[in-house]
């Protein structure tokens, strides 16, 4: 079946590390991450602001970046087990187990949790998993699926998000 299709792309910086790797990721280390979304649309928009697009790349860019640019963004993205890793950011003076509870706590229900209420106020986004490429594009998927059909007003569907480490390396989630 015919369709067409549109992408879009936003960069941002963010620290991760991964705590199982064998080698060098194990590190506090930070990328240039390159963020890519796909939608795909069987028909263009008939009528409306949006005529003759599958979705207004600047609404894809408004979505991209409320929900991957605003929360990541010269942040650390940090594992919820990696014990190791979060007690290095609990507040200076505070207990850090009440912490790290409440921080897993938003996690479980939301799926991720942000803070800046870290050592050093650095932004700190933790995930229910190991920060690699493959996780990142599935959960940045995941919130950006429902939002594009809506901008869309139904009319495009995210098919895939590409995630780029480095110039080299990619991953990407599409559920087909
Ligand atoms: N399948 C995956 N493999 C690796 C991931 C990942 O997310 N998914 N992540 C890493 C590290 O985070 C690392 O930053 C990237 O690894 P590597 O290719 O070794 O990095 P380079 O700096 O050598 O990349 P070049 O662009 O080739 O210089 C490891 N593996």
């Amino acid at each position: 079946m015919p369709a067409f299709r549109v992408s879009r792309r936003i960069e941002i910086d963010a620290g991760h590390r991964i705590m199982t790797h064998g080698s060098k990721c194990r590190n506090l280390h930070g990328h240039r991450y390159v963020i890519e979304a796909e939608c795909e649309a069987r028909q263009l928009h008939a009528d409306g602001e949006q005529t003759d697009m599958v979705v207004d790349f600047g609404f894809l860019k408004e979505e991209m970046m409320r929900l991957i640019d605003a929360p990541c963004d010269h942040g650390f993205i940090a594992a919820s087990a990696d014990d190791e890793l979060l007690s290095l950011f609990a507040p200076q003076g505070r207990d850090a187990d009440p912490w790290l509870a409440e921080i897993r706590g938003k996690v479980a229900a939301s799926g991720a949790a942000l803070t800046v209420e870290t050592r050093m106020l650095t932004k700190l986004y933790v995930v229910p998993f190991q920060p690699t490429a493959e996780c990142l594009a599935k959960h940045w998927y995941g919130l950006l699926a429902e939002p594009v059909k809506s901008r869309s007003d139904g009319c495009a569907r995210l098919v895939s998000l590409r995630v780029w480490e480095t110039p080299n390396c990619m991953a990407e989630y599409a559920p087909g």
